[in-house]
């Protein structure tokens, strides 16, 4: 557990298509861990419910709106840049084409291979795709 360190809460939301494909975005340049893969998401501004904050952040940086979510997880991590907990849902349905809004590479990934094709991946987005695993189709 932290102790005494602000708690930055992120809502994380892994596209999952009929497929089996999931969605991956590589951070830009700028943020913390620039050039990692993760799941697409971002911080909870004050007063934003999980889904809120899912819904804003999938717009500004994939274009797509969403009208639905599953709660998959609550993960924590300890970085050294902050101490994050995450807020996973898994999102099987969405309004337009995912694209890289923010000038992000995007990349789909068969939940059926082990490892995803690109790396590295963000250490918190590991355990997200454990339990994704575990989800009945
Ligand atoms: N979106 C996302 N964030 C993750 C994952 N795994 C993980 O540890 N994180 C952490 C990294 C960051 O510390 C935090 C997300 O913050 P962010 O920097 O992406 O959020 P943001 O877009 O709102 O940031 P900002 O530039 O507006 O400040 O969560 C993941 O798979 N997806």
């Amino acid at each position: 557990m932290q102790a005494n360190r602000p708690v930055t809460e992120v809502a994380a939301g892994i596209l999952l298509d009929k497929e089996g494909r999931y969605l991956l975005g590589q951070r830009p340049e700028g943020k913390p861990y620039a050039g990692y893969w993760e799941v697409p998401g971002g911080k909870i501004e004050g007063g934003e419910s999980v889904f809120d904050a899912l819904k804003r952040e999938l717009q500004e940086e994939l274009g797509i709106d969403i009208e639905s979510s599953e709660d998959l997880t609550v993960l924590e991590y300890d970085y050294p840049h902050a101490y994050v907990l995450l807020h996973v849902s898994v999102i099987r349905q969405w309004k337009g084409v995912p694209a890289g809004c923010e000038g992000q590479q995007l990349s789909w990934q068969l939940l059926s291979e082990k490892v995803p094709s690109v790396e590295p991946l963000l250490p918190a987005a590991w355990p997200m795709l454990e339990k994704l695993r575990l989800l009945q189709p």
